[in-house]
């Protein structure tokens, strides 16, 4: 017997992300069965990023106009449809599902369209005759099938060719690739490993460093006390290696100058064997509590959380290294965020530049003579890395650029960046750059 709870309990959240901009992260709750939730929260992450393949599907298929539809038909029209298409659930089950969650929440006519259009779908599906966009313009085109807004693929196209593109954003919608640093380092893996295999989990050593393990899923280890036990953190290999290329040192003073929720600061701290210090200033009131609270479970005393704007900040101290991980776009962690690449413009992409710029010119103030400066992101757009070193090292003559050969697998090494790419290495998108002082 079918069981709507689930997709209802979809329906719901969607027409929230839609109508409320509500984020699809902070829409989970407790209040259904963990199997219930589990299955809302796919259709809610899943639909959110395909929908505009999705939506494209469905018109080919329903007679009418599809902007009409009702509200809920058409989220419950676009979850049967992910569910046949990216999901490749058993049809009668995806079908018979959304019928039932028609007839839940509107009507026995809802019910039969359900039906119709889902059935023509999944028809076309297995006989391999899916339509394909063919607008003649190539950047709209895979920005349907791919569902993305078409500026930033029309940009992708321009800089990177139709290739890596197409492979950019099939890794772009692959959700589901998940890395833990484990805190006691590689002699620890092994027992990390059983401990995860005894909650249903599979794990194995990342390929890119020793003290990071890639898992089929997170789920059990959320439910699990080993994140509060400080014996794992979830952290993508990506953003861990940017650590490896700031390469902090036991006794050293570092100045992580955005840090939270703390990621990285507290793997500097790690990789200090907890001896010095490591400034973690932000702005955000808020989230300067989870640096707090990130360093005690993972027992470190050098950590040292601090609230302030670092366009402002003034400190005595001048510091061996400074990290900044600048706020910037995401373009590299889309596959995580299902609603991230509806929030993005190209608008927003020159105010983060502007903010970048003065965030790095921020920082280079904390930097000793002889010290080290890195700027990293989580983008993977030249506007916010390559462009921004090019423009900071053409203001500030005392900077030069240093190679991270060396400190970081030499597959991640691009001339001498730092530079991660979904598509090409099934990590997270991550950037950076090393940029040293002179001695004065
Ligand atoms: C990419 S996140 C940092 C992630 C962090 N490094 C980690 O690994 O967990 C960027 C951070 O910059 C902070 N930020 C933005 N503007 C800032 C400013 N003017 N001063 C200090 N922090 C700022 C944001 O609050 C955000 O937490």
């Amino acid at each position: 017997m079918a069981d709507p709870t689930a997709r209802v309990l979809a329906v719901q959240r969607l027409l929230r992300v839609e109508a409320e901009g509500a984020h699809v992260a902070r829409l989970a709750d407790g209040a259904h069965p963990p199997d219930v939730s589990r299955r809302a929260v796919d259709y809610v992450s899943g639909v959110t990023r395909q929908k505009r393949w999705l939506d494209f599907l469905i018109a080919e298929f329903y007679r009418g106009d599809v902007e009409g539809l009702d509200p809920e038909l058409r989220q419950i029209l676009r979850i049967g449809t992910y569910e046949l298409i990216e999901r490749e659930v058993a049809p009668h089950a995806a079908v018979n599902e959304a019928v039932e969650t028609a007839k839940a929440l509107l009507h026995r006519g809802a019910a039969g369209l359900t039906n119709g259009v889902l059935r023509a779908l999944d028809r076309a599906h297995r006989a391999g005759a899916l339509p394909d966009p063919d607008t003649g313009d190539l950047a709209n085109d895979l920005a349907v099938r791919y569902s993305h807004p078409t500026w930033p693929v029309r940009r992708w196209l321009d800089r990177w060719g139709e290739e890596a593109t197409r492979a950019f954003l099939a890794a772009s919608n692959e959700p589901g690739h998940f890395t833990l640093r484990v805190t006691g380092g590689a002699e620890a893996v092994p027992g990390v490993i059983r401990e995860l295999a005894d909650l249903g989990v599979e794990a194995e050593p990342s390929e890119w460093t020793d003290d990071f393990l890639a898992v089929d899923r997170l789920q059990p280890i959320l439910r699990s006390g080993l994140l509060d036990e400080g014996t794992v953190a979830v952290q993508d290999v990506a953003a861990g290696l940017v650590v490896h290329v700031l390469d902090p040192q036991p006794e050293e003073r570092i100045l992580d100058a955005a840090a939270a929720p703390g990621g990285k600061a507290v793997y500097a701290a790690l990789r200090m064997h907890d001896r010095g210090e490591v400034a973690a200033l932000d702005v955000s009131e808020a989230k300067v509590g989870l640096i707090a609270g990130a360093a005690r479970r993972h027992g470190l005393s050098i950590v040292r959380p601090v609230k302030a704007d670092l366009t402002t900040w003034e400190s005595d101290a001048r510091f061996d290294r400074v990290l900044l991980d600048a706020p910037c776009s995401g373009s590299g962690v889309l596959a995580k965020r299902a609603d991230l690449r509806w929030r993005r413009s190209p608008e927003g992409l020159d105010e983060l530049a502007e903010l970048q710029d003065a965030l790095l010119d921020a920082a280079a103030r904390h930097v000793r003579p002889g010290g080290l400066l890195v700027y990293s992101t989580c983008s993977v757009e030249a506007e916010e890395n390559d462009d921004r070193v090019a423009a900071f090292l053409s203001r500030r003559n005392e900077f030069r650029l240093e190679s991270v050969e060396g400190l970081v697998p030499d597959a991640l090494v691009d001339d001498v960046l730092y530079r991660a790419l979904p598509h090409v290495h099934g990590t997270d998108g991550a950037f950076a750059a090393r940029l040293r002082r002179s001695p004065d």
